[in-house]
């Protein structure tokens, strides 16, 4: 199976000028459709919202928002998320659980800007109607989320996320999830020695999610795919991440 790899290479920059001003002063705005196959779907825009704008958003939210560091349990065992988050939903919506952990939902009228988002989004993806927003921290380049899908069960078998990034630029990884099939037939006849890891090619994308943009994940992608954003020692400053979803 042959490794695909696609990168969207975008400047980091240290300082806070607008890397993507254009000469004329007006701004580009682009949104790039990636088909990953078998109804799975990935929509980039890299100026969603302004870049001022988005600072701050950045500030406000950094400020504002009562970020926490959960304990989770992955795999059963317990450990400090390795990031901080909070939680906004719209009242009576079934709970949010995930990795063993409950956070507890916060109204939307606590925090004006974050409508003011949603309603960007709301006009950005015709049709859709997010209730709830998970939103995440990484103080850094050891903050991480390791590899997931967002596949609960109050969000249906193909959810649309609509994610909204802020601050230090961070990579973002999607891989598809290894079938059992293809797991069978790979190590079929293989003597053991060969079916290590490190033998499975998995197909893989990379995006660098900018300050101010917009990454949509529709279809299958929760079913079929993995995502992540590693941990990354170059990413010296904060990032902010939203999450919009709807609970069915
Ligand atoms: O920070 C990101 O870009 C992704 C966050 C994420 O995957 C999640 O909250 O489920
Ligand atoms: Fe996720």
């Amino acid at each position: 199976m042959a490794k695909v790899t696609s990168h969207l290479k975008l400047r980091s920059e240290e300082n806070r000028r607008d890397p993507e001003e254009a000469p004329d002063g007006g701004s580009r705005t682009t949104t790039t459709t990636f088909d990953l196959g078998n109804g799975s779907e990935v929509v980039y825009v890299g100026r969603f919202l302004g870049y001022e704008e988005s600072w701050n958003y950045f500030e406000y939210l950094n400020k504002h928002i009562p970020w926490t560091r959960p304990s989770i349990r992955v795999f059963g065992r317990s450990s400090v998320q390795p990031r901080d988050t909070c939680y906004v939903a719209n009242e009576g919506l079934p709970d949010l659980v995930y990795s063993g952990y409950q956070p507890q939902a916060y109204s939307w009228d606590e925090f004006p800007p974050l409508k003011d988002i949603l309603d960007a989004v709301h006009k950005a993806l015709p049709g859709s109607s997010f209730n709830s927003l998970l939103l995440n921290r990484y103080k850094g380049g050891s903050d991480y989320v390791s590899w997931h899908a967002d596949d609960e069960k109050v969000y249906g078998p193909t959810p649309e996320i609509a994610s909204v990034s802020f601050g230090c630029e961070r990579e973002f990884l999607l891989k598809r999830k290894p079938t059992k099939n293809f797991e069978a037939k790979r190590s079929e006849g293989e003597p053991p020695s060969k079916r290590s890891k490190q033998n499975i090619v998995t197909e893989q994308h990379s995006f660098t999610l900018k300050h101010g943009s917009l990454l949509v994940m529709r279809g299958y992608s929760q079913r079929d795919w993995l995502h992540s954003v590693p941990k990354r020692a170059k990413a010296e400053s904060t990032r902010i991440n939203l999450t919009f979803r709807l609970i069915l």
